[in-house]
């Protein structure tokens, strides 16, 4: 089993991700894919005059803060424009893709955090009202009903808390999550640069081994966003995951090169 995460960022080329995750499907592989829709949120969060705010928690954190509105922009996004989008490509290519939040079935479930510290202007404020969480239970039943039933599941943030109410989770640690469920062999974090930079935005600084033992040293040149990313992957193969890669999604073959060896790789 394979799960290949791709993001929301600028630049992302989802036809070539579906592509060659249809090849690849359509060969015999078990992949599952999850995505996020961070650069689409924004767009549409400006455009509704609610923009977008992130706040920074003391550890260097950065999240996007989630009040109800918010996260209905949110799900707008992820589960209506690129969850459709993403599983319109897929049936075109000839793939019966089935697309869900993982408040659906609770296939990601997680504590809600209300409340969050952020560092505002050098102090450290407590936010209400957020929307937040982590995952901490995956529903592995719903995905495995729809995997040996033939169906490629395409899931997104949202999760469920446990009382019910939808949650802003990071799309990285939720693959994570799924991955270390499932058992997967391979994680692949999917992005808008080739890897993880050693000095961000310079690609030819890109790191291209961190062993499997030390992913948390790496979290120093990885900046804001990708923080979480870093935090994801040391998740996953401390839940045994033997391999998780940080790889290019702007063009080629994303899957195959990440496979291949190309981008950053965990192990
Ligand atoms: N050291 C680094 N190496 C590579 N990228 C970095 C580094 N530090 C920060 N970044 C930023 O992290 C971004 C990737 O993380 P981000 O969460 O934005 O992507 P995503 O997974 O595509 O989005 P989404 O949240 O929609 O899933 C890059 O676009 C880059 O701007």
């Amino acid at each position: 089993m394979i799960v290949v995460k791709v993001g929301g960022s600028a630049g992302i080329d989802y036809d070539a991700v579906c592509a060659d995750l249809a090849a690849r499907w359509k060969a015999g592989e078990r992949l599952i894919l999850v995505h996020g829709g961070s650069g689409e949120t924004n767009r549409v969060a400006e455009a509704l005059g609610h923009p977008p705010r992130f706040v920074t928690s003391p550890s260097g954190y950065t999240s996007r803060f989630t009040d109800r509105e918010t996260l209905e922009i949110f799900e707008m996004v992820y589960c209506g424009k690129i969850n459709k989008g993403i599983v319109e490509r897929l049936q075109r290519l000839g793939v019966n893709a089935v697309g869900l939040s993982g408040l659906d079935g609770r296939i990601f479930e997680g504590r809600h955090k209300d409340s969050v510290r952020a560092v505002e202007n050098g102090k450290t404020r407590v936010l209400r009202g957020d929307h937040t969480g982590t995952v901490e239970r995956v529903n592995t039943d719903l995905i495995e009903l729809l995997l040996g039933a033939g169906y490629l599941p395409v899931l997104t943030p949202p999760a469920s808390s446990y009382e019910g109410v939808a949650i802003n989770v990071d799309g990285d640690r939720a693959a994570a999550a799924l991955a270390v469920a499932l058992k997967a062999e391979a994680l692949l974090l999917l992005s808008n640069v080739p890897g993880l930079l050693r000095t961000y935005p310079d690609e030819s600084s890109l790191i291209r081994q961190i062993p499997a033992n030390d992913v948390e040293t790496y979290l120093e040149f990885a900046q804001d966003r990708m923080k979480k990313k870093v935090l994801g992957a040391a998740e996953a193969v401390a839940g045994g995951v033997q391999r998780v890669i940080f790889g290019d999604a702007r063009a080629g073959q994303p899957i195959t090169a990440a496979l291949s060896g190309a981008g950053t790789v965990v192990s």
